[in-house]
């Protein structure tokens, strides 16, 4: 019998990460029923959202009355700037090591009820803008600067305005560790950059392809592991870090994140849940522009969503105790992403 990847179990591997996922495309052959439910009920604005403008916050603060991006510091961080470091390890098995940091929230815009989706790409650029900013001030200090958005409850998040966190560290987390070794890697066995490489053999392959404008490509990495999980790549300038991306580079990856978000919300018809962030090269202060030419700057959406707007893979048992496991391939994900209207959101729909 010869194999097709539609249609027969295999593992794929993940480069950047050296992991393996399962992939299992033959537990939905069944006909997918498409179900798209009604719009979940949203509720209405909260008031007295502590993250819009003018708010009173859990500290007393008060929001100015902000009219583009707004970043403050968390009021309940997970890493302060000023610690006492642990005593140094000798006991292999009982290693600690000080972790400084700081933590901060930054609203992409005063209205609660908006979402990137439903924002105009000049909004979506000026919260890009800012993310370079903040990975400017705090890259000076600190190794690690995390961006990212927990977008729906179904993520754990605690506040539906728009907005993402800040997590500056003075440790390199585990996955940019592995994946600055894993590019490394490649690019002194290749000479050139893994990802750069990887998006040449995408853009010709054209079976992940999502979305693409003249600076950026999203698409679904061949080692996905979230059902409709994406990569934002850009297209030239090598870009190591959001801090190098050029003004034509931020405006054209406005475009294609509303686009993106906008055929999530389609796709299910209701407010796309999703964990994003961005990763490139790290930062602090033995680093300076250009020096990591194995990176490239790329975006990561992760949603759990899996057939409807109320049903989520679940990454637990096999995933936690083995490995990560799909049904539906990259492949069809990014089929059915296309499918979807990226101009028109199903909120202005008959407008
Ligand atoms: O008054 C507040 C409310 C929420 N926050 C912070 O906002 C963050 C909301 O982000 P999440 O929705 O991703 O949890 C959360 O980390 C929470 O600590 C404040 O700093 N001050």
């Amino acid at each position: 019998m010869e194999f097709r990847s539609n249609e027969h179990q295999h593992i794929r591997y993940n480069p950047l990460t050296d992991e393996w996922i399962l992939v299992s495309p033959h537990r939905c052959l069944r006909p997918w029923s498409g179900q798209t439910e009604e719009p979940p009920e949203e509720a209405p604005p909260d008031p007295t959202n502590p993250l819009r403008a003018g708010a009173t916050r859990a500290n007393g603060q008060k929001n100015p009355m902000y009219t583009s991006t707004y970043v403050f510091p968390n009021d309940f961080p997970a890493l302060l700037e000023r610690v006492p470091a642990p005593p140094a390890s000798t006991n292999p098995l009982f290693q600690a090591k000080e972790a400084k940091g700081t933590c901060r929230v930054m609203c992409f815009h005063p209205d609660t009820s908006v979402t990137l989706a439903l924002m105009t790409t000049q909004e979506i650029r000026a919260v890009i803008d800012e993310w370079a900013n903040q990975l400017q001030e705090l890259g000076r200090r600190y190794t690690w600067v995390q961006i990212f958005e927990n977008k729906g409850a179904i993520m754990g998040c605690s506040n539906p305005h728009p907005h993402c966190q800040i997590w500056a560290s003075s440790f390199l987390p585990n996955v940019p560790r592995i994946k600055d070794r894993m590019q490394k890697e490649y690019y002194t066995e290749h000479g050139k950059s893994l990802l750069v490489n990887y998006l040449e053999q995408e853009l010709q392959k054209k079976e992940r392809i999502v979305l693409e404008n003249d600076d950026w490509v999203a698409l679904v990495p061949y080692w996905a592991m979230w059902p409709y999980e994406s990569m934002l790549l850009p297209k030239h300038g090598r870009p190591q870090r959001l801090t190098d991306l050029t003004e034509e580079q931020r405006t054209a990856l406005a475009n294609i994140m509303k686009q993106l978000n906008t055929a999530y919300d389609n796709l299910f018809n209701c407010s796309f849940p999703y964990s994003m962030g961005w990763h490139g090269a790290p930062t602090g202060p033995g680093h300076k522009p250009g020096d990591s030419p194995h990176w490239l700057l790329h975006g990561l959406y992760f949603p759990p969503l899996l057939r409807s707007a109320s049903v989520k893979k679940f990454m637990v048992g096999y995933e936690m105790l083995a490995q990560s496991q799909r049904d539906l391939t990259p492949e069809q994900a990014a089929e059915k992403l296309r499918q979807c209207d990226h101009t028109v959101h199903y909120k202005l729909r008959n407008q």
